[in-house]
């Protein structure tokens, strides 16, 4: 008998049952259940399909007209019936995905306050720090396994949304149960309650948070620890992922806790794996090796300084000298390009900053500030990448100006949601003449090129957690290395499809993020195992420990526990 058929032990009965999202099966309940659970009644009287449910769900969700409605719908079936959320979500990823994740999590979080109808995950806020321990005590959450965890204040290129940024480790956590196939009942989404600088939220009447202006300094880091001492000793093998942290926070507190438990930061560590496995496929296609590349990355924050350091890393790694390849990398932030002596530097852009001299013989618009444009007519480069949350910020003057001087210009606007993307990749398709190798942070819909639709490549992390997640539960990993990450990135590029055709893809296709992640997960677990992060484990073991961990959305029979 396969896992699924043996039969689970349930001892909740009638309506207390069919509001238990995660063992209510609605109308899929059959007759025997019914009388054994008393639901007799509670249900129109024919027994449906799990196969059923999902056709009318389907239905249900295209007849809407604007996708907020949809995620809405969507999160509402979710607190309803746990295993048709994941059926429908697995069967239809790619229609699914942008609903319940990028774009649209980007309104569901600045509108929380307005659709919010029944409580998921955990609301840990400043005036409640006391009983942070008590809070997490409750036998619920006896077995949680992995965390997502922001406190909202950079929820994707939005900015601040305070409360609201529950909706991103409610995103992410659901794509890990989808894509890894972690059993939902193990996972926990927090958001840390610790005030909101965002005027609107706080003038708003209806805004669920805590109306208070952030705390931040000393208070907020002693905050952050009781959280974490909390979550260590009430979970000591939880694995905790950090996500849309302000960049004063993300790095910082990546570095103070990578060393005490588990846990990785996603917009640092994810969305550098997937930029360069995205990058590392097209230098396949440019003909023009890593090491022979230009970059110029727009945005020096949290996603920003990750890439950056895990670009560094490869080329160094393929025989560059550090030095070497910092000549090759140009940052450029809200000042300008990142040179010696300016203004609000931060220790963690210290890998980019160019000296004066390097720039000594540049070409300026004006002298006192290197802009976007000034560099590029410059560097020259063969990479251009986007983590600013600037809409429009490659302009046509700058597009053009990179494509005079490459044949396949690499181009990745990946600032999420569409709503702050650097660039359209209809306009950087028209604005190269169709020669550039494009990959943006949300989905867009195909470009046509000479004709053709032409898919856009979505560089977004979601090709990436899952399968680190994966990897993690499946071997036991106790830390997480930034040599994870890279092979993370080299096992993804390895996916690309074979590039045939002039417009090849970068990236599977997000219908197959699936396989993506038990292909990531092998790659980071072996990796694991070399750095010495886990117990050992034999190769041929490997896969049935990862299939061993994967939860499927199917209808278990139930039996009525003495
Ligand atoms: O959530 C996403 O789509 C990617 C991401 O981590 C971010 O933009 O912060
Ligand atoms: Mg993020």
């Amino acid at each position: 008998m396969s896992s699924d058929q043996i039969p689970l032990e349930v001892d909740i009965e009638g309506a207390v049952l069919l509001t238990n999202p995660l063992l209510n099966k609605g109308t899929a309940f059959t007759d025997e259940e019914r009388t054994a659970f008393s639901l007799h009644g509670l249900l129109p009287p024919r027994v449906g399909t799990l196969d059923a449910q999902v056709a009318r769900r389907l239905q249900a969700v295209r007849a809407f007209t604007r996708d907020l409605d949809r995620y809405v719908f969507l999160r509402g079936l979710q607190d309803a019936n746990e295993t048709l959320f994941y059926a429908l979500l697995t069967r239809h990823l790619t229609e699914m995905l942008p609903l319940i994740y990028t774009p649209t999590v980007g309104q569901a979080c600045e509108q929380f306050s307005h659709y919010w109808h029944f409580p998921r995950g955990l609301f840990l806020s400043w005036p409640h720090r006391d009983i942070i321990n008590q809070i997490l005590a409750h036998p619920r959450y006896d077995r949680i396994e992995t965390i997502v965890v922001s406190d909202g204040e950079r929820i994707l290129g939005l900015g601040d949304q305070g409360a609201g940024g529950m909706g991103i480790p409610i995103g992410k956590l659901s794509i890990y149960t989808a894509c890894a196939g972690l059993d939902p009942a193990t996972t926990l989404p927090i958001l840390l309650d610790t005030g909101t600088d965002n005027a609107e939220r706080i003038a708003d009447p209806l805004y669920m948070g805590w109306k208070h202006e952030r705390v931040r300094g000393a208070d907020y880091d002693a905050f952050i620890e009781t959280f974490i001492s909390a979550v260590t000793k009430r979970w000591p093998r939880v694995l905790l992922q950090w996500e849309d942290f302000a960049r004063v926070n993300a790095g910082p507190l990546l570095e103070r806790y990578r060393d005490r438990l588990c846990s990785f930061n996603d917009d640092i560590q994810g969305t550098a794996a997937v930029a360069a496995a995205t990058l590392l496929a097209g230098t396949k296609v440019s003909g023009i090796s890593l090491c022979d590349q230009r970059f110029v990355l727009f945005g020096a924050g949290t996603a920003g300084s990750g890439i950056g350091r895990m670009l560094l890393d490869l080329m160094v790694h393929e025989g560059l000298t550090r030095r070497e390849a910092q000549d090759r990398f140009f940052a450029v932030d809200r000042h300008g390009l990142l040179v010696e002596g300016m203004a609000d530097l931060q220790s963690f852009q210290a890998p980019f900053v160019k000296s004066r001299a390097a720039v000594a013989g540049w070409q300026l618009a004006r002298p006192d500030r290197i802009d976007l444009l000034d560099t590029v007519r410059n560097v020259r480069p063969t990479v251009l990448i986007g983590v600013s949350g600037q809409p429009g910020a490659f302009t046509e003057d700058i597009i053009r100006s990179m494509a005079d001087s490459v044949e396949r210009p690499l181009i990745f606007p990946l600032s999420n949601p569409l709503s702050r993307c650097e660039a359209t990749p209809a306009d950087l398709a028209r604005w190269t003449g169709g020669r550039a190798l494009i990959g943006t942070g949300s989905p867009f819909p195909p470009v046509v090129i000479d004709g053709q639709p032409v898919t856009v490549n979505q560089t977004n992390n979601a090709y990436i957690f899952p399968g680190v997640g994966l990897a993690v539960h499946a071997v036991g990993a106790r830390r997480i290395s930034d040599a994870m990450f890279v092979a993370a990135a080299r096992a993804l590029a390895a996916l690309a499809p074979k590039a045939t055709q002039a417009h090849p893809k970068l990236l599977p296709p997000v219908e197959g993020l699936r396989d993506v992640a038990v292909a990531v997960a092998r790659a980071v677990a072996l990796q694991a195992r070399a750095d010495g992060l886990c117990a050992g484990f034999e190769d041929e073991e490997l896969d049935r420990l990862i299939a061993a961990k994967r939860w499927e959305p199917v209808y278990r029979p139930y039996r009525r526990s003495r």
